[in-house]
């Protein structure tokens, strides 16, 4: 896993990047049937919202159902995590990030307008997530389905991503406020959250 010149210019000029294949298109396939059979065993739970030292459920604000990955080697899903791996020491490598370990979720938007109100994934100062990576999952998406991730860069325009199978978005964590419009069908997503390397 490289990043390109372009990738990096982006991440530091816009605070993001996106690339339209991650896996390529046969993998991307693979991983995403492992995804959904996942999905389908059941066991995702509503996502929390964390407010200081409360967890609270709202599905007002988010109505993703989650599920948390762990390194898997020899899976389809060990495959993604170790693609984020790579990814991670690729934009400490490249960029600069200096990142360390980092946390993988599996998030199922069911459809019926489930959506993430506009949020950052990390404040300054207060936390140690450093970079977002966000692989979707949806083979067939479609416009009508909605659910797209609107990024709203500093200095810019929004900008917004269709959860198109295999496509990557890259963002640091304190700069970019994002949501999830209202999706009308499943829509399942990969994020990893890459701390800092001085994290506990
Ligand atoms: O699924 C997405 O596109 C973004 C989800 C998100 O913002 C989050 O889980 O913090
Ligand atoms: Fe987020």
């Amino acid at each position: 896993m490289e990043l390109t010149d372009q990738d990096v210019e982006a991440l530091g000029t816009w605070g993001y990047f996106i690339r339209s294949t991650f896996l390529g298109e046969s993998r991307a396939r693979v991983v995403r049937d492992a995804v959904q059979a996942r999905v389908e065993a059941g066991g995702l739970k509503p996502a929390g919202i964390r407010r200081g030292a409360d967890l609270t459920r709202n599905s007002a604000v988010r109505g993703d159902l989650i599920d948390w990955v762990l390194p898997e080697p020899g899976t389809p899903l060990g495959e993604l995590w170790e693609g984020y791996r790579a990814l991670g020491e690729a934009l400490s490598t490249g960029a600069y990030l200096g990142l360390g370990r980092f946390d993988l979720q599996l998030a199922c938007y069911p459809g019926g307008g489930a959506h993430y109100a506009r949020h950052r994934d990390a404040f300054p100062g207060q936390s140690n997530r450093r970079a977002t990576a966000i692989w979707y999952a949806n083979a067939g998406w479609e416009p009508a389905h909605g659910g797209v991730l609107r990024l709203y860069p500093e200095d810019s325009a929004p900008v917004d991503v269709p959860p198109v199978l295999d496509t990557l978005v890259v963002f640091l964590s304190e700069r970019i406020e994002h949501e999830v419009l209202p999706a009308f069908a499943p829509r399942l997503a990969l994020t990893a959250w890459y701390y800092g390397r001085d994290a506990g």
